[in-house]
This record gives structure tokens, C-alpha cells and sequence, in this order.
């Protein structure tokens, strides 16, 4: 693995242990806290970082910039999970910014990425335009909504599903040992959703605790189906908001709810949304198509407050990634990916069928044109391919393509990335 030459005088390499406590602080100086560094923080770095996929830009000794990558496994469209290389903790200390060094540390950890056999790499953007530049494009969406309880024509009788499920209420133990599971079936029905680590369960359920990340144990309710099979989970914190006159003004915000089946989620939605003393529900990152608006008499009661680009993905391997995913439709498309890093361009002849995609690089004319950002925004099935034409960010080589490309990459339900690395 050869590095990116120096064009600064500044190395960009991989730590080392010792560096560990110099990264931490220059990663906090340019996430803009605090620069003091805790020991919990060192311990906690110390066993959850692969210190050769991280990176620090040295100036004089002194880290001036930090890059962090790790395994992941990425859901795609049909449930295969393909590997992914997740990308996080990118700063650049203010001092040296605009000179290069992130554009160093994404080439070097992207060549390492495509030398290890990842499919794609995979990021959540501080802001919109920095990654579009290395070939990432933005690949799920969410949106969350506030609901007004007080509006939504819910029965205020509700007392349970009336599909013979039940929701209880459980602690942190037992989400650790049933959500596990619950998410092993998500993954394989919900594409954008990666896999959560042993820790991410621990840090999300409050065995782990980050210095300077607050911590409010929340509520956890699962949904059993009549068998007694776990379909559903919701993690949800409340707030104590009373109004003037000594009325309850609750908000729960909801930290997590996944669910296997639309019982699960129709559950999981009305009881959260029928708490007694909860007049507002906040409720999360959700997929922009999430049923919580239609599970409620009067949508109107559930307002869009938020809404941005979630999970952005790379494509390293242009064949392995259209033929990891499935096909609703049945056609033949060739593409011209034009990838200026040269990690993956070309072109390919699609073939996709409810069977499977055979992808092969093929000499044929192309039908269309597409910088390979674009393809990854096209191939979680989120993106139309005549809307990106009409923004000529692909060009047809063919008269209709992009609606043929629309017809096989595009799915019924959007995909979703709920978590955040
Ligand atoms: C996955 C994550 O961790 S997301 C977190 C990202 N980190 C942050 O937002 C923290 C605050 N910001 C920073 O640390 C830095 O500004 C970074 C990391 C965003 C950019 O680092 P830099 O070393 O300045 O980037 P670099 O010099 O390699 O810039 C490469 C190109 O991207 C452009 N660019 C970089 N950042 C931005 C930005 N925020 N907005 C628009 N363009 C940008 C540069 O102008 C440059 O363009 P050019 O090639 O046309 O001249």
C-alpha cells in the first residue's frame, strides 16, 4: 500500500497507539468541543479503533487532522449484505484546512478499501457538499416528523393491538439480548440498513457511557406477535413539559423503532402515539415513505420537521454491487461509469431479471452516461434516473434508458439507513 505523496511537508499516515490521546484531541478541536481528552475516552478509543485504518495528518508532531474507517456490512436491495468500508470521524483542524489533507486521507483510505475487496464505501456528511467531489453520492433519505396527538383522530380508547400482539414494556437487558436478533431480520428485508456491533447495543443502551454524551435511560417497548415472536422494537424518551396551568405538554421523541412487520410498526406507532400526557411525538430518522403518517386517521396530523440526505455511498465495485442487489424488473442496460479516481469507471452491460443481475464489461454503445456518485444514488433504488437526466447529471445515449434504468433500479419501498456512525 503506497501512500499519497506529501505535497505540504505534512504526513498523512496511520497512528499509533501512542497517538491515540494527540488524535483524539485534534478530532474534537475539529468537530468544534472541547479539546480536553478523559482517560475513559483513551480506554474506550483504545479497544474500539483499528489503528491501521486510522488516520492523522501530522504537522511538527502535532495531528492536524483525523480520518477513521472500519468493517461494515450494508444491506442492498433484496437483503444480500455486501462489505462495506464506513467512513467517520473526518476532521481537518481549522488551521490547515483548504491545503489537501482530506483529499490525502480519503485517497489513501479509499485505494486500501478497494485492495481489501469492499464493494462500497459508505459515510454520513456533515454538510451536503464535501464527499460528492470523491465519488460519493447521497443514497437514503430521512425524514422525521412531529406528530400532533392531539390532532390525529386516534381512538383515545386505544388500548393494544387488536391483531391478538401485545406491547410490553422492557429494560436495557432485554433489548440486548432480543434486539440483536429483531435486527439480524431487519437486515434482511430492509436495504440502507447496516449491521450494529455488539457496542453499538452496549452504547445505545447505556452500558457504555461516552464522556460529554449525555445519558437519559429511555423507555423500551417491544412488540410480540401472537405466537409470541418479537416483531417490533421502540426505544423512546419523554420530556416534563407542563404547561402554565399545570397541564401535561409531553413530548416523546423516539430513539429507535424497528420493525419485521407492518403489524409490528402499526403497533409500535398508535401506542407511542397514545401515552397518556404525550401531546407531541418527535419521531426520529425515519425512510421518507415510513407508514406513520397513513397509520393515523388524519395524516395532516404529522408534520414534516425534518428532512436531508442520510447514507452516501461509494461504489468501489461496479460488477459486484449490481450484482449483489435484486431486480424488479426484467431488462438489459449498458452503462458508462465514469469514475475519474479510476477505482472502478467503465462500461458494463446490465441484465437484470427477478432471477438476479448479471453485470459484465462490455464494448457495446452505451445507453447511458453516469459519474459512478450517481450510479450509488441510483443503486439502494432511492433515486430516478429521469430525474437526474432532467438535472443533466446522466446523459441518455439511448432515447428512453433512463426510464429503463428507472424500471430495474428503482424499488417499491425506499431505503433506509436509520443509525448513525
Ligand atoms: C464522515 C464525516 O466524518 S463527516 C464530518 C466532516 N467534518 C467536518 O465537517 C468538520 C469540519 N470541517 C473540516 O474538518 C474540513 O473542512 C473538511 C474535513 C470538511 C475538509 O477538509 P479539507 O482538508 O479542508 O479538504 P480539502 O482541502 O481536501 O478539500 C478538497 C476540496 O473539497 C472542497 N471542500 C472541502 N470541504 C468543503 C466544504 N465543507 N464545503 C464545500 N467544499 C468543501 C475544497 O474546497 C476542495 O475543493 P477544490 O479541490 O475545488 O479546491
Amino acid at each position: 500500500m503506497t501512500f499519497v505523496p506529501a505535497r505540504t511537508g505534512i504526513d498523512v499516515r496511520p497512528i499509533t497507539e501512542a497517538e491515540i490521546p494527540d488524535w483524539i484531541r485534534a478530532r474534537h478541536t475539529g468537530f468544534l468541543r472541547s479539546p480536553e481528552v478523559s482517560e475513559a475516552e483513551i480506554a474506550d478509543r483504545s479497544r474500539n479503533i483499528v489503528l491501521s485504518r486510522t488516520l492523522g495528518a501530522f504537522d511538527a508532531g502535532r495531528c492536524v487532522a483525523t480520518f477513521r474507517s472500519f468493517a461494515q456490512e450494508l444491506t442492498a436491495v433484496g437483503g444480500a449484505a455486501v462489505p462495506a468500508d464506513a467512513v467517520s470521524n473526518v476532521t481537518v483542524t481549522a488551521t490547515h484546512r483548504r491545503r489537501g489533507l482530506l483529499t490525502r486521507m480519503m485517497a489513501h483510505d479509499l485505494a486500501a478499501a478497494k485492495e481489501r475487496g469492499d464493494v462500497v464505501a459508505t459515510l454520513l456528511a456533515a454538510e451536503y457538499p464535501i464527499y460528492g467531489r470523491f465519488g460519493f453520492g447521497p443514497a437514503t433519505w430521512n425524514t422525521e416528523w412531529t406528530v400532533d396527538v392531539t390532532r390525529t383522530g386516534l381512538d383515545p380508547r386505544w388500548s393494544g393491538p387488536e391483531d391478538g400482539g401485545r406491547v410490553d414494556l422492557v429494560d436495557g437487558d432485554d433489548v440486548r439480548k432480543l434486539g440483536p436478533e429483531l435486527h439480524e431480520r431487519l437486515r434482511r428485508i430492509q436495504h440502507g440498513v447496516i449491521d450494529r456491533s455488539e457496542y453499538w447495543w452496549q452504547l445505545n443502551t447505556g452500558v457504555v457511557r461516552l464522556p460529554g454524551t449525555p445519558w437519559t435511560e429511555p423507555f423500551y417497548v417491544v412488540y410480540r406477535a401472537a405466537d409470541g415472536t418479537v416483531e417490533g422494537l421502540a426505544a423512546y424518551v419523554c420530556d416534563e413539559t407542563w404547561s402554565e396551568a399545570k397541564q401535561p405538554r409531553i413530548t416523546a421523541t423516539v430513539k429507535d423503532l424497528i420493525a419485521v412487520t407492518p403489524a409490528a410498526e402499526r403497533a409500535l406507532w398508535l401506542y407511542v402515539c397514545s401515552v397518556d400526557w404525550v401531546v407531541r411525538v418527535k419521531s426520529g430518522r425515519r425512510a421518507p415513505d415510513d407508514l406513520l403518517p397513513l397509520l393515523l386517521p388524519d395524516p395532516r396530523a404529522a408534520a414534516v420537521t425534518a428532512q436531508a440526505d442520510g447514507l452516501w455511498v461509494r461504489i468501489l465495485d461496479v460488477r459486484r454491487a449490481l450484482e449483489a442487489r435484486t431486480y424488479e424488473g426484467t431488462g438489459t442496460l449498458v452503462l458508462e461509469v465514469v469514475d475519474p479516481a479510476g477505482l472502478t469507471g467503465g462500461r458494463f452491460r446490465l441484465q437484470a431479471s427477478a432471477d438476479g443481475g448479471s453485470c459484465t464489461p462490455t464494448t457495446e454503445g452505451a445507453d447511458l452516461t453516469l459519474g459512478v456518485g450517481e450510479l450509488a444514488t441510483l443503486w439502494l433504488g432511492d433515486e430516478s434516473a429521469v430525474r437526474l437526466a432532467a438535472l443533466g447529471r446522466v446523459q441518455e445515449e439511448r432515447a428512453g434508458a433512463a426510464r429503463v434504468a428507472d424500471a430495474l433500479l428503482r424499488t417499491s419501498r425506499r431505503p433506509w439507513c436509520p443509525d448513525l456512525f
